[in-house]
């Protein structure tokens, strides 16, 4: 089906058609408008639905899908966590991706627990009182430099010990199996495989 995706982010529409192949991914740019939303909540999951629901409401009540995602770092009780886009602004400044890990990887200078985990709420959302709400993680440790150009936001200083190479080192695919988004958007998949004929909107 066709699945309206409540970002702004172009790569996680690209990676979500990856996880997805057998739905269409579409983002409001794809159809002309900007997609621009707070995000007051306290928790990811918050957040994601908060975007879905900002989106629902200007698409006729189709079903949305949304993504609230962020790295979590143990030395750093958590932050950036839900707060990673929005990492060293404050209000009029903007930092790029590349100004936001390079903060992150001085905030963590001299620390030794550099272990970290992406996370990412991801909710199909039906209606206000229908949704379903798949999050995931990805366990890592925050590289001591950057390395890689895939992927986007913090990939390059997020090194997984079990592939021996960042995110930003790791192929599309091969990025989409392990990622806190590749996890989330698999079961995703499966619930829709399953049970997605009994909802009444697939
Ligand atoms: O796979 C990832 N690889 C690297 N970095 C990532 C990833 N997944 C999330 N991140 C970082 C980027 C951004 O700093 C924040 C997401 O923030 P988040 O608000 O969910 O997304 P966003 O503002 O880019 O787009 P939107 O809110 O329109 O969906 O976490
Ligand atoms: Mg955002």
């Amino acid at each position: 089906m066709e699945l309206l995706l409540a970002t702004g982010n172009r790569h996680k529409r690209d990676e979500f058609q990856a996880i997805l192949p057998e739905h269409r991914i579409v983002i409001p740019e794809d159809l002309g408008t900007s997609f621009e939303c707070e995000e007051t909540g306290a928790s990811f999951c918050e957040n994601s639905l908060i975007k879905a629901a900002f989106l629902h409401a200007r698409a006729e009540g189709r079903p949305v899908i949304a993504d609230d995602s962020g790295l979590c770092v143990e030395a750093l009780d958590g932050a950036p966590g839900i707060r990673s886009a929005r990492y060293g602004e404050d209000e009029g400044t903007s930092l790029s991706s590349q100004e936001k890990y390079e903060l992150l990887l001085r905030n963590l200078q001299g620390k030794t627990n550099r272990n970290a985990a992406f996370v990412c709420s991801l909710v199909f959302y039906i209606d206000d009182l229908r949704y379903f709400i798949f999050q995931e993680t990805c366990r890592g440790i925050i590289a001591e430099a950057p390395r890689g150009s895939g992927g986007f936001g913090y990939d390059p200083v997020f090194f997984i010990p079990e592939t021996g190479r960042t995110m930003a080192e790791l192929s599309e695919e091969e990025k989409n199996r392990i990622s806190h988004r590749g996890k989330a958007g698999s079961a995703l998949r499966k619930f829709l495989q399953s049970y997605g004929d009994d909802l009444g909107v697939v």
